[in-house]
C-alpha cells in the first residue's frame, strides 16, 4: 500500500479570520506546478468562506521559506509552457496581494527568487533571523519574472534593489529590516508565531479601511500625487458614507472596542 504524497501545500483556519497557508513541497519549496495549484485552492478556499480577514503564508520544511521556481521542471519545458507557468504563478501572486485580505509572509529559511517573490506579493512580511532573502535569477540568465523586479524597488528603493538584483546576492534577516524588506525581525524559527500575533492586531481593525490603504499605497505608485489625492479623497469619503466609520466613530466616544465586521 503506497502513502498518498503529501500536498505540496497545507491550509487551515488558525483563528477566526486567519488562514494559514503552508508551503511543504520537499526539498526547497521550489514553486512549481504542486504549488501553484495548492496555492490557488488555498486562496480559493479563503475566498469561498469570505470570513478570511488575514492569510499567512509559511513553510514547514527547515532552513527553505521557498528556493524559488522550479529549475528542475524548467530544464524540461519550451518557451510556450515557461510564459504559461509564469502567467500561473504571476497570477496567484497578484490575488494575494490583492486588496481581499492582508496577506503576511512568515519567513524562517531562505526566500530566493520566486520564494522571495512570493513573500513580496503578501502586505507584510515577518522573518526570523536566519532567514536569508534574495533574486538570484541572473545567475541562472533570468530575471526575478513573477514580479520581483516590480515590488522590490518600491519597497527597497532602486539603488538596493539594483545591488540585490544584479549581484544576485542573500541578504540576512537584519539588513533585509533595515532595507524595509522585511517589517518585523523575531528570533528564528519563531516567523510564523509572530505572524499570528500581528494577524491579531490586524484583526483588531476595519478590513474595509486597511483594504482602501491598500488600494491607495498601490496607487501612489501608479499615478501622479494630484491624482493620487483625488483617489485618497474618494476612498476616504465612501468609507465615511458606507464603511464602518460611524461604528468606529461611536465606539471611540463610547470608550469601547469597535465592533468592525
Ligand atoms: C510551474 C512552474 C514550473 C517551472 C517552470 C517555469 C517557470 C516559469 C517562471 C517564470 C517566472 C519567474 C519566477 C522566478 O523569478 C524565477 C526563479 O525563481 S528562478 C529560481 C531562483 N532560485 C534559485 O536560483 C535558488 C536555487 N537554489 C539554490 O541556490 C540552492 O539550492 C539553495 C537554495 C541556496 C540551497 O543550497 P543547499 O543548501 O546547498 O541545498 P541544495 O542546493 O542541495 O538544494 C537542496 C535540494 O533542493 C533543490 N532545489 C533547490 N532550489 C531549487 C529550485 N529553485 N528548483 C528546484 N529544485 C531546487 C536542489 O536541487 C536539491 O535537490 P536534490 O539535488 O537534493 O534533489
Amino acid at each position: 500500500m503506497t502513502d498518498t504524497p503529501e500536498p505540496a501545500v497545507a491550509w487551515h483556519v488558525a483563528t477566526p479570520g486567519v488562514l494559514v497557508v503552508t508551503l511543504q513541497r520537499p526539498r526547497a519549496n521550489a514553486l512549481g506546478l504542486p504549488i501553484i495549484e495548492g496555492l490557488t485552492e488555498a486562496l480559493d478556499s479563503a475566498s469561498a468562506r469570505g470570513d478570511i480577514k488575514v492569510v499567512i503564508v509559511s513553510s514547514s520544511l527547515p532552513g527553505f521559506f521557498a528556493a524559488g521556481a522550479d529549475i528542475k521542471h524548467m530544464a524540461t519545458v519550451d518557451a510556450t509552457s515557461f510564459t504559461a507557468y509564469g502567467d500561473a504563478l504571476r497570477g496567484v501572486l497578484d490575488r494575494l496581494a490583492g486588496d481581499t485580505w492582508i496577506a503576511i509572509a512568515a519567513i524562517d529559511g531562505l526566500a530566493l527568487g520566486g520564494g522571495l517573490e512570493l513573500a513580496m506579493a503578501c502586505h507584510l512580511r515577518v522573518a526570523g533571523n536566519g532567514a536569508r532573502l534574495g533574486l538570484p535569477e541572473v545567475s541562472l540568465g533570468l530575471i526575478p519574472g513573477a514580479g520581483g523586479t516590480q515590488r522590490l524597488p518600491r519597497l527597497v528603493g532602486r539603488g538596493r534593489a539594483l545591488g540585490m538584483m544584479l549581484t544576485a546576492r542573500q541578504v540576512p534577516a537584519d539588513e533585509a529590516l533595515t532595507m524595509g524588506l522585511v517589517d518585523r525581525l523575531v528570533p528564528e524559527g519563531t516567523a510564523l508565531e509572530a505572524a499570528l500575533q500581528l494577524a491579531d492586531t490586524l484583526l483588531e481593525m476595519s478590513l474595509p479601511a486597511q483594504s482602501a490603504v491598500i488600494r491607495c499605497v498601490d496607487a501612489a505608485f501608479d499615478t501622479s500625487l494630484e491624482d493620487g489625492f483625488r483617489f485618497e479623497v474618494a476612498q476616504e469619503q465612501r468609507l465615511f458614507e458606507e464603511g464602518e466609520a460611524k461604528e468606529g466613530i461611536t465606539a471611540f466616544l463610547e470608550k469601547r472596542p469597535p465592533k468592525f465586521s
